[in-house]
């Protein structure tokens, strides 16, 4: 087969045993996977480059006449179905999560089901480990009597076992095997990340594995609390959000990939693959707001555990385990998504002073509070270090919640959440009689909220601008009703709705601020970028709160089709070419879309459906 390089991004499934993902794409080709955690080394690259950098494709030799996508229900297991002119086949893929033993091996397992007729197949499997730069040492092994391959370089190594196992390629560094699979015949394959070459892990029954996949997430899908409109669309983005997190610590991951560009064959190409205190905020909002409490209740330990020790350490972005150094660099070897380098490793934001994040945290833990999370001994004395810190930083310039490049500015919605930060912890001790200065507080909060509406808004655009001075729009602006700070049937926030509507809105997609030759290239970027599908959904929501909601639930039911055949968006939209753009799925546009359906028909609480009642 000729290599075609990597699909489309809207191409690719999501598949996640609650440490590390893989995405799959319609040809049935696992083109990216790091072992064995999110941010490990990839050791299936072809997504950022080519076949030979590393893919698993299990899929018909000839012409494909129809491919059909899904999950099955509730599940993080995925289906698809071939269909070619002798017959058809299943190919079911899934990682199973370890439910009690977080340091259990990774697996891959892929079952090939004959549907009917006689299908012969290609199983490619090309090993590159170190982001494809490493071809491992590959040989027969065998472990308890069943013989596997096995591979290894440096400290990585898989097992693959399975029924037909691949045989080395006569001149290419690529294993292969060709076989045919008749109506009512299964075979199928575990592929396991070990940490020890000396002995392969032990095999484990592919088939039972699915059935334990399928039985955690069911179990887990089933304490989401919500059927209201588009339950397939919210259930779906929350099981998605629920992948993108680490179990081992409560670490959410903002997307599983790195360097899918925001501009096609750009260079706004970033690594996703950490955790950012505001995406892991607003997710954790997310999923308590639709009853999925024990992953809110394991962010704040693991939130309470990476910003441990001094608040001027406080970084907006940590690693899985709370790692503080993601030092930024380019691989030189990966050609890019179709073409769109550099091809990133790390992210050098980690360094930036963003002031948003302390208004997100504080509100984060505010409303645990509020939803009755409960205290931990720990949580208010790490919110008093932040706010005694924020009261030596708060009037510095900061790079914003989009991580410019550009020079540093006083963002307004980075100074509208400086108003939330300090606003929570006034609230903190009025209605919860935490111990703190209240005055003090009370005092900048009203400073920095006049402050807002005296250099944020433009009387003469008639809208709140993107930073104090400046004359462009930024979506962020549209928050402003949902964290409070002015009714969303003020004049400035009808005023801002409709300004960014007539600048920053095509359609239903809302970009986040103006890019491109003739703007003033705020970002310090070269190239325009899609729609950031977030602020779509966060017009929706201003259109929503500002009483419009006929309005905001159409736009809601259009923005929903934007997701691909199962159910999955990337961060951005490209218009002009209709694709998706950017890191693949992100959490940021899932949480939007579950915030919006609850902004728009209501969460359910726990209390609320164990009561039995709606919200
Ligand atoms: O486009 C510029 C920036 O893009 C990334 O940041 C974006 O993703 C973050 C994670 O989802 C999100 O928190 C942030 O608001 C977004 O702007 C990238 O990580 C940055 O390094 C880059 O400057």
């Amino acid at each position: 087969m000729t290599d075609t390089g990597p699909g489309l991004i809207e191409d690719y499934a999501l598949l996640s045993d609650l440490r590390t993902a893989a995405l799959v794409g319609r040809d049935g080709s696992i083109d990216w996977l790091c072992m064995p955690r999110f941010d490990s080394p990839s050791c299936f690259s072809r997504l950022l480059g080519t076949e030979d950098d590393g893919h698993w494709r299990i899929a018909p030799t000839g012409e494909v006449r129809s491919v059909t996508r899904s999950y099955r229900d509730g599940s993080l297991v995925l289906e698809t179905v071939f269909e070619t002119v002798d017959g058809v086949v299943r190919l079911i893929d899934t990682m199973p999560p370890e439910q009690d033993h977080w340091d259990a091996d990774t697996r891959v397992v892929r079952v090939l089901e004959g549907v009917s007729g006689q299908v012969e197949m290609t199983f490619r499997w090309v090993l590159r480990f170190a982001y494809g730069d490493s071809v491992p040492w590959v040989r027969r092994g065998e472990r308890d009597g069943q013989e596997c391959v096995v591979a290894l370089a440096g400290p990585s190594a898989v097992a693959l076992y399975g029924d037909r196992l691949p045989y080395r390629v006569p001149g290419v560094r690529a294993h292969e095997a060709v076989f045919t699979v008749s109506a009512g015949e299964r075979l199928s394959w575990v592929m396991e990340f070990a940490y020890s070459p000396d002995e392969p892990p032990a095999p484990v029954d592919p088939v039972a594995e699915v059935a334990r996949s399928e039985a955690f997430w069911l179990d887990w899908s089933s304490r989401i609390a919500y059927d209201g409109p588009h339950a397939d669309a919210v259930r779906r983005s929350l099981i998605t959000l629920k992948g993108l997190s680490y179990a081992p610590t409560g670490g959410i991951v903002a997307a599983p990939t790195t360097s899918l560009p925001e501009t096609l064959g750009g260079e706004r190409n970033w690594d996703y693959r950490y955790c950012w205190l505001r995406d892991a905020t607003f997710t954790l909002l997310a999923l308590d707001n639709f009853g999925c409490t024990d992953e809110a209740l394991a962010w704040r330990k693991w939130l309470l555990r990476a910003v441990a020790g001094d608040p001027a350490d406080l970084q907006i972005m940590y690693g899985l385990g709370g790692e503080r150094h993601l030092v930024e660099w380019e691989v030189d070897w990966l050609s890019g998504y179709q073409g769109a380098r550099p091809v990133r490793i790390g992210n050098a934001a980690y360094r930036q002073l963003q002031l948003d994040v302390y208004g997100e945290v504080m509100d984060a833990l505010h409303l645990a509070r509020e939803r009755g999370l409960g205290e931990t001994p720990d949580s208010w004395a790490m919110q008093r270090g932040m706010m005694r810190h924020l009261e030596t930083v708060w009037q510095m310039p900061d790079k914003g919640l989009w991580e410019v490049r550009g020079p540093d500015r006083h963002f307004t919605h980075s100074r509208v959440m400086l108003w939330v930060a300090f606003d929570r912890a006034v609230r903190a001790v009025e209605e919860f009689g935490l111990p703190g200065p209240v005055d003090r507080w009370r005092e900048l909060r009203d400073e920095v909220r006049d402050e807002v509406l005296a250099k944020g808004w433009n009387a003469s655009l008639g809208s709140f601008t993107q930073y104090y001075g400046g004359t462009e729009l930024d979506a962020a602006t549209l928050l402003i009703p949902a964290v409070g700070f002015l009714p969303g049937d003020d004049p400035r926030v009808l005023g801002t709705l409709e300004a960014v509507a007539r600048v920053l809105k095509r359609g239903d997609l809302v970009d986040r601020y103006e890019t491109g030759p003739g703007e003033s290239e705020v970002d310090g970027l070269a190239g325009v970028e899609g729609s950031f599908l977030a602020c779509s959904f966060w017009y929706v929501d201003a259109l929503a709160l500002a009483g419009r909601r006929e309005e905001a639930q159409a736009m809601f039911d259009r923005l929903v089709g934007l997701a691909n055949d199962v159910g999955l968006l990337a961060e951005e939209y490209d218009s002009s070419s209709g694709r998706m753009t950017g890191n693949f799925p992100q959490a940021f546009s899932h949480l939007a879309l579950v915030n919006s359906a609850a902004v728009l028909f209501g969460g359910h609480t726990r209390e609320e459906r164990d009561r039995g009642g709606v919200a």
